[in-house]
């Protein structure tokens, strides 16, 4: 299986590196236009091999597409992160022209792969991703809900003091600081509900600190994150490669699920073998739909500034 990643920076690099460790593609290749610079990481990822012990290939490629070719998944993290203080909607300007000529190479050499979606502002990417090249909606995915749902269940395992991997939990909505919305009425400790252990004022925290997750580490690292961002998109290309048909929130184009249409926005989904093979359209409660609603709006409104931005 054949994996490429167009972006060989922080989240790029990192993702080749956890998808090489785990072993899950025999081939990867990381593209970039900087000139040597996915060539180094992939030999310095490589030179992993014999200590970690894969037998992943990592090919780094300074933007030739001809070696990307045939390749089952491709993810894309070419474009700038913010720097603290920006929001990442504020990447539209520059992200958006990136994104768009990147897709359109990708697909003269893998006229079928699917594509994960990571540069910012990631939903209105993914929207772009779709329109301007008329993919079937199953094949463009954007990754954001599985990252956000990881620092929920973190927040809420540093909360009760107990381990992460025994916290369940999901965000669904936009992937912005203001438009995600952390599912704490649905979390759980192994089953039993989150709210038998932690007050409603813990709980609001969670969810406040959860929302601004990426904005604390951007102000901390002074560019933003790159680790469990890298193993948040590692971990779907799992369930796409692997055809695991794991419920991860993703971003998709919806038609009328939770009552929207025409964007792409984070909700629960199967991912397989065929990328996006069902949105499962939860019940939420009255405030939830509303959280819902305007998340949505400001996501629609971010992909009208497409119009502009790409006349
Ligand atoms: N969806 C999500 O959850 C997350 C999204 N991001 C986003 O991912 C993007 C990448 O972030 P980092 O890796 O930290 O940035 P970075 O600056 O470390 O890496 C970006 C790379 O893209 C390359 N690049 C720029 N234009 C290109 C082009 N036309 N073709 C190929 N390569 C090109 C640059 O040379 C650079 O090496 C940002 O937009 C960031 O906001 C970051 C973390 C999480
Ligand atoms: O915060 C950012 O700009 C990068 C990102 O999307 C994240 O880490 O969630």
């Amino acid at each position: 299986m054949k994996v490429t990643i167009v972006g060989a920076g922080n989240v790029g690099a990192t993702c080749a590196d956890v998808i090489s460790y785990r072993g899950i593609a025999s081939e990867v290749v990381l593209l970039d236009i900087k000139e040597g610079f996915a060539e180094g990481k992939a030999l310095d990822i490589m030179q992993c091999a014999t200590d970690t012990g894969f037998n992943t290939r990592v090919i780094g490629v300074t933007n030739d597409y001809s070696k990307t070719a045939n390749s089952d998944v491709v993810v894309v993290t070419s474009g700038i992160p913010r720097k603290p203080g920006m929001t990442r909607e504020e990447l539209i300007g520059i992200n958006a022209g990136i994104v768009k000529s990147v897709v359109e190479n990708i697909l003269k050499y893998s006229p079928d792969t699917i594509i994960v979606m990571v540069s910012n502002p990631m939903d209105t990417m993914t929207y772009l991703a779709l329109k301007s090249t008329g993919l079937p909606k199953n094949r463009i995915i954007g990754m954001g809900g599985i990252l956000d749902s990881s620092r929920f269940r973190t927040y809420l395992s540093l909360a009760l003091d107990k381990p992460a991997n025994d916290v369940s939990g999901m965000v669904i909505g936009g992937h912005g600081d203001t438009t995600m919305i952390p599912l704490t009425r649905l979390a759980s400790y192994n089953g039993i509900p989150v709210s038998q252990f932690l007050s409603e004022e813990v709980l609001q925290k969670v969810a406040a600190d959860t929302m601004v997750g990426g904005a604390t580490l951007t102000g901390l690292l002074g560019t933003s994150a790159w680790y469990a961002p890298g193993a948040s998109v590692a971990f779907l290309v799992d369930s796409i490669l692997n055809d695991q048909k794991r419920m991860i929130a993703c971003s998709v184009y919806v038609e009328g699920e939770y009552g929207q249409s025409d964007i792409c926005i984070g909700v629960p989904c199967i991912i397989g073998k065929n990328g996006v093979e069902e949105i499962l359209d939860i019940q939420l409660n009255d405030k939830e739909k509303a959280l819902f609603a305007k998340s949505a709006d400001a996501v629609r409104a971010m992909n009208d500034a497409l119009k502009t931005i790409l006349a």
